[in-house]
């Protein structure tokens, strides 16, 4: 890249401005050079006034570029197949009851199990990419190999990305700007088209609509899960998707995870809720700390779904109709 025009440097790599910047070089009027070329033009005086080390800008731009495309997850050897969880040992000290257990690109696993018994230690020892160092003693590999701590320690997390319960924005940007802000670090193609996918897919997860123009700050608890979720699965790097339970108000759990894996994530769902639980094809049981063992949801299971999602309209729609402050009928809920 080093016999690249400036023109092209910035085109395929547009945070190389921030480079420039950096470094003070206006390389205004040089776009059609290459960078050695623009440092040429400096007299003696003026890299000695400026304090400009050609050599050390010339060495550091791929260095600083390499780092950049890793910061930001866009290293071809990054892409993430699969997440394998090998067995460490519940809280009494027993071996856990599966040999080894993978989950594939758009898979949903739930993890079910009482409170406290270790479904978020789970979701942790996959976040911390596990080598049997955690209270569990579980392994993690990913692509079938020991992961590299590169995975811990990446500033943005791109190896996981969690979605929470509260996501209470402190910073005062409208949506566009929030979405414009990391489709821009993203390094985006088409930045317009992508936040106008993602606020339409969130649109589609919120009970009620909001737009560009909305602060982020005045989201409600549903809106603000919806954008997170559309934000998630559009524009992050992170291949594995953690969710430690999805609260059901204000959003339509099935769609969000629908949306999640057609986007090509893993997804693994901590869990107390039934729908939730059955929605996922394989889902872990979890006992005393342990994984007990893995279930795949049956066909039988599967016809109970369609059952419960009904009951569960017949819910929300109560729920509507009452906040509206409507009188109830048989007739308008099963609409
Ligand atoms: N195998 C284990 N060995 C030792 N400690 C464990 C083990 N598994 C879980 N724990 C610990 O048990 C505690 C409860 O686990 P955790 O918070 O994961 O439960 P949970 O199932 O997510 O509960 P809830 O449903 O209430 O969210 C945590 O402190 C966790 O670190």
């Amino acid at each position: 890249m080093t016999n690249w025009s400036i023109e092209k440097l910035l085109k395929e790599y547009p945070f190389t401005a921030t480079y420039f910047e950096q470094n003070k070089l206006d390389i205004a009027g040089y776009e059609e050079k290459t960078f050695e070329a623009f440092l040429e033009h400096f007299t003696i005086e003026e890299l000695e006034d400026q304090a400009i080390d050609k050599e050390k800008l010339l060495a550091d731009l791929p260095l600083f570029i390499k780092q950049m495309l890793a910061f930001l997850g866009i290293e071809k050897d990054n892409q993430v197949y699969s997440l394998t969880i090998l067995p460490g040992h519940d809280k009494s000290g027993n071996t856990e009851g599966f040999k080894e257990f993978t989950v594939n690109t758009s898979e949903i696993v739930s993890i079910v199990g009482p409170t406290g018994s270790g479904k978020s230690r789970l979701l942790a020892d996959i976040e911390w990419t596990a080598k049997g160092d955690t209270p569990t003693g579980r392994s993690i590999l990913i692509n079938g190999n020991i992961p590299d701590n590169k995975w811990r320690f990446s500033s943005n997390n791109k190896l996981v990305a969690q979605l929470s319960q509260n996501m209470n924005f402190v910073m005062d940007l409208s949506v566009a700007e929030f979405l414009k802000m990391h489709a821009v670090s993203r390094l985006v193609e088409n930045p317009e088209a992508v936040i106008q996918r993602i606020i339409e897919a969130a649109n589609n997860l919120a009970g009620e609509k909001f737009n560009l123009d909305t602060p982020v700050t005045s989201l409600s608890g549903g809106q603000s899960r919806a954008l997170m979720i559309a934000d998630t699965a559009i524009l992050s790097s992170s291949p594995i998707v953690l969710i430690d339970e999805i609260e059901n108000a204000g959003i339509d759990r099935k769609k969000a995870l629908e949306l999640l894996v057609s986007e090509d994530k893993i997804v693994l769902m901590a869990t107390h809720d039934p729908l939730l639980a059955l929605m996922a094809n394989k889902r872990i049981i979890i006992k005393n700390g342990g994984i007990h063992k893995v279930i795949f949801t049956s066909d039988e299971e599967k016809t109970l779904l369609e059952e419960l999602e009904k009951v569960d309209a017949l819910i929300q729609n109560t729920r509507q109709e009452l906040r509206k402050g409507n009188t109830l009928s048989l007739k308008n809920l099963e609409q």
